[in-house]
C-alpha cells in the first residue's frame, strides 16, 4: 500500500490533510447549482498542490476521478488487469462516477478540495472533544475518529458502575458502532477505574411486592446486554484503564483485544455478593484458564493483577500506567488502517465457532442470577455494601 500511496501522491502532489473526505450531499447541491468556474477548478489544483499532509488513498482516488471526469468525460479507457493494482484502482475510481457531467465532477473536485483545504488550515488545532461526541448519552461518551469508535464508560465519581440506564446506553451505542463507518469499537472508562461492575443501587428502591418482575427485567436486560458483545460484529477492543470488577471482567473474553494499564485488576467477587458468574465466564473462563484458576476467580473471588490476567489469557497485553494511554492509541489507529471488511469476517469467523454456546450460556446464567437475586443471601450482602460508610 506504501507504493500505491507514494505513486498515487505523484500523480498529483497533495501534501496535506485530516478531513472526513465526504462532501456533505447538500452541500454538494448547493454549490452544484451555483457551477464551479474553470477558474475555481484550476485554482482548486493549485491548492491540491500546496496541501501540507497526504490525504491518504481514499481521497487522492476520488480527486483523481474527479479530474478525469471534469476534464476528460465519462471513463473510457480499457480497464487493467486485476494485477495493475494502482491503476485499476483509479480505473475503478474513474469508472464509478459513470455518466456524472463534467461540470458537476469540476464542482465536486472544488468542494473537495476546498473541505481539504480548511480542514489543513485548522489541522494544528485539535478540535474540541465535544464537537467529535456523539450525542444523546448521559454515561457515555462515544466518538468516532481515525477509523476507531470509542465508547468510554463516564461516571468516574462512581468508578463507572453500571446502572441500568448505562447497560441500556451501552448498548445503544454498541448498535451504532457496528453500523457506523469506522474500522474498530473500543470500550474504556473515564478515571481511575476501569468499571466497578453492576451498580448495586440497582438494587435499592424495591418494594417487596415488585421485586420479582424487577429481577425478570434485570435478567432480561442481562442478556440482551451480554448478547450485544456476543454478536458484535467488528473488532471490539477493550483498553482497560484501570481495575475492572463484576461483569466488566466477566464480558473481556467476549472481545478480541484486552489492553490493560499494569494498575488495572481483575475481580469477580460474586460469591461474597450470594450472586453467580455472567457475561458467559461460566462457560469461557474454565475454557480459557482451566477449572482450578477459574473457580479462584469466579467461586473465590481471587483478584488477579495485570500480570496474572495476562498469564491466563484474560488479557491480551499489559502497557505501563504512565504510557497506556499512548501505546494503545497509536497501537489501535495502525490497527484502524487495515482493510475493514477482512478484518470484520475474520473476526467472525472466529468467533462463529462457539456463538450458539456463548447465547446458550447467557441465557442460562441469567435464568438462574434471577433466582439469585430473590435470595436472602444476594439482599444482605448488598445491604452490608451500601451500609458500610454509615459504619464507619
Ligand atoms: C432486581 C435486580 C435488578 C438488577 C439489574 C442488573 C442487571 C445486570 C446485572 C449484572 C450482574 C453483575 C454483577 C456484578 O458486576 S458483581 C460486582 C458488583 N460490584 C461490586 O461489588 C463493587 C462494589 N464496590 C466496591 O467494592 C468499591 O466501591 C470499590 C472497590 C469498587 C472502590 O472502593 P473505593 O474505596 O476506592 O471507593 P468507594 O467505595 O468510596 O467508591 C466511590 C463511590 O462509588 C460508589 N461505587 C463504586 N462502585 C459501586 C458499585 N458497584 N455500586 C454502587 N456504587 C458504587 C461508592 O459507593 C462511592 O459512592 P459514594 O461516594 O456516594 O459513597
Amino acid at each position: 500500500m506504501a507504493g500505491v500511496t507514494g505513486r498515487l501522491v505523484r500523480g498529483w502532489c497533495p501534501r496535506a490533510v485530516r478531513s472526513s473526505l465526504q462532501v456533505p450531499a447538500q452541500l454538494h447541491m448547493s454549490k452544484t447549482a451555483m457551477g464551479a468556474s474553470q477558474k475555481d477548478f484550476e485554482s482548486a489544483m493549485n491548492q491540491v498542490k500546496l496541501l501540507e499532509k497526504d490525504p491518504g488513498n481514499e481521497v487522492k482516488l476520488k480527486l483523481y476521478a474527479l479530474y478525469k471526469q471534469a476534464t476528460e468525460g465519462p471513463c473510457s479507457t480499457p480497464k487493467p488487469g486485476v494485477f495493475d493494482l494502482i491503476n485499476k484502482a483509479k480505473w475503478d475510481a474513474w469508472n464509478a462516477l459513470g455518466n456524472l457531467p463534467k461540470e458537476t465532477a469540476r464542482q465536486n473536485y472544488v468542494d473537495l478540495v476546498s473541505g481539504l483545504s480548511s480542514s489543513s488550515d485548522s489541522s494544528s488545532q485539535v478540535k474540541p472533544e465535544a464537537d467529535r461526541e456523539q450525542a444523546g448519552y448521559e454515561t457515555l461518551v462515544m466518538t468516532s475518529e481515525d477509523g476507531i469508535t470509542k465508547i468510554m464508560l463516564n461516571r468516574p465519581t462512581k468508578m463507572n458502575a453500571l446502572t441500568t440506564q448505562m447497560y441500556q446506553e451501552i448498548m445503544l451505542a454498541l448498535e451504532a458502532a457496528s453500523k457506523d463507518d469506522s474500522t474498530i469499537t473500543v470500550l474504556t472508562g473515564n478515571g481511575s477505574y476501569f468499571s466497578s461492575g453492576n451498580d448495586l443501587t440497582n438494587f435499592t428502591h424495591i418494594s417487596p411486592d415488585e421485586i420479582e418482575e424487577k429481577a425478570r427485567r434485570g435478567a432480561i436486560l442481562l442478556r440482551d446486554f451480554v448478547g450485544c458483545f456476543i454478536d458484535f460484529p467488528k473488532p471490539l477492543v477493550a483498553a482497560v484503564n484501570g481495575p475492572a470488577v463484576g461483569i466488566s471482567v466477566t464480558i473481556l473474553r467476549l472481545f478480541d483485544l484486552v489492553y490493560a494499564s499494569d494498575r488495572a485488576t481483575f475481580h469477580t467477587p460474586f460469591s461474597h455478593l450470594g450472586q453467580t458468574p455472567e457475561g458467559c465466564s461460566s462457560y469461557t473462563f474454565p475454557k480459557l484458564m482451566g477449572p482450578g484458576k477459574a473457580a479462584e476467580m469466579l467461586i473465590f473471588g481471587k483478584k488477579l493483577t495485570a500480570a496474572e490476567a495476562c498469564a491466563q489469557g484474560l488479557v491480551t497485553e499489559v502497557f505501563p500506567d504512565s504510557t497506556f494511554q499512548k501505546e494503545v492509541w497509536t497501537r489501535l489507529k495502525a490497527y484502524s488502517k487495515l482493510p475493514r471488511n477482512a478484518l470484520r469476517i475474520s473476526k467472525q469467523m472466529i468467533r462463529n465457532h462457539e456463538k450458539e454456546k456463548l447465547h446458550a450460556t447467557n441465557a442460562e446464567e441469567s435464568r438462574i442470577l434471577q433466582e439469585r437475586w430473590l435470595s436472602d443471601e444476594c439482599m444482605n450482602a448488598i445491604m452490608n455494601f451500601l451500609s458500610r460508610k454509615a459504619k464507619m
